[in-house]
């Protein structure tokens, strides 16, 4: 039976039970959700992997954001990561990824002129984690992301949509692609959420995520 889209409150009950009942390590989940979104990319926008942006907050969705710079970086594509959120309220999952970016030496930047250099952006700022308006260098971030040519590809919801209603939280990017991990989103089937996601792809629906419990 296909499954019904669900709401961020479900998704946390989800990605908890898979992490910490089943015992799937949550940056195994993470590593599955980039390799998605790698994959998307490499698949569908062969031709358009000139200079790849990737924006990134400071939570999951940002550590999301770094796994797959470091993915498209081992490929051999130009990535440069734009950090826009707090590295004080980074979290765990994402000072890992940030410390193999390191590693690997990808270029690191907070400035947002960088976006005009990009012909793809990978926007990793918020997923299912926004609670709030989006404000500040948020804001001005995302409105820079819309004001560019470049495909947009959203890492599980475009950043600035409301996951459970589709509403726009002050500013949302608006996508080329979404792809969203495990169950599709309510906030990507209504409202302004729909139109902002673009195409939408449900990665990793086949079984890692138990929907029975
Ligand atoms: N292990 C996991 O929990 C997994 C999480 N995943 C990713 O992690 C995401 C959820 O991560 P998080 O819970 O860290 O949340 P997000 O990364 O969506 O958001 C980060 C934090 O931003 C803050 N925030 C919310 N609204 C804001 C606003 N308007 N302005 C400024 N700050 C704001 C909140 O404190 C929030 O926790 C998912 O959407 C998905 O992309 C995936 O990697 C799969 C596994
Ligand atoms: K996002």
């Amino acid at each position: 039976m296909k499954q019904a889209p669900i709401t961020a409150e479900q998704m946390r009950h989800y990605d908890s039970y898979t992490i910490n009942t089943i015992g799937v390590p949550s940056l195994v989940l993470m590593e599955r959700a980039a390799l998605a979104v790698r994959d998307e990319i490499l698949n569908a926008f062969p031709l358009n992997l000139g200079h790849v942006v990737v924006v990134a907050g400071s939570g999951n969705n940002g550590g999301d954001g770094l796994d797959v710079a470091r993915l498209l970086h081992i490929a051999g594509v130009q990535v440069t990561i734009l950090n826009v959120g707090n590295p004080d309220h980074a979290s765990d999952e994402h000072k890992v990824q940030d410390k193999i970016c390191q590693y690997y030496q990808i270029p690191q930047t907070t400035d947002l002129a960088v976006l005009k250099q990009a012909t793809l952006i990978v926007d990793a700022m918020f997923g299912i984690g926004i609670d709030r308006p989006v404000k500040g260098n948020y804001a001005d971030a995302i409105k820079a992301i819309n004001d560019c040519d470049a495909v947009v590809v959203a890492v599980d919801m475009p950043s600035g949509i409301n996951t459970d209603s589709g509403e726009v939280m002050g500013v949302a990017v608006k996508a080329t692609t979404t792809v969203t991990f495990a169950f599709n989103k309510v906030g990507l089937t209504k409202g302004a959420g729909q139109k902002y996601a673009g195409r939408i792809i449900i990665a990793d629906d086949m079984g890692t995520y138990a929907t029975d419990k």
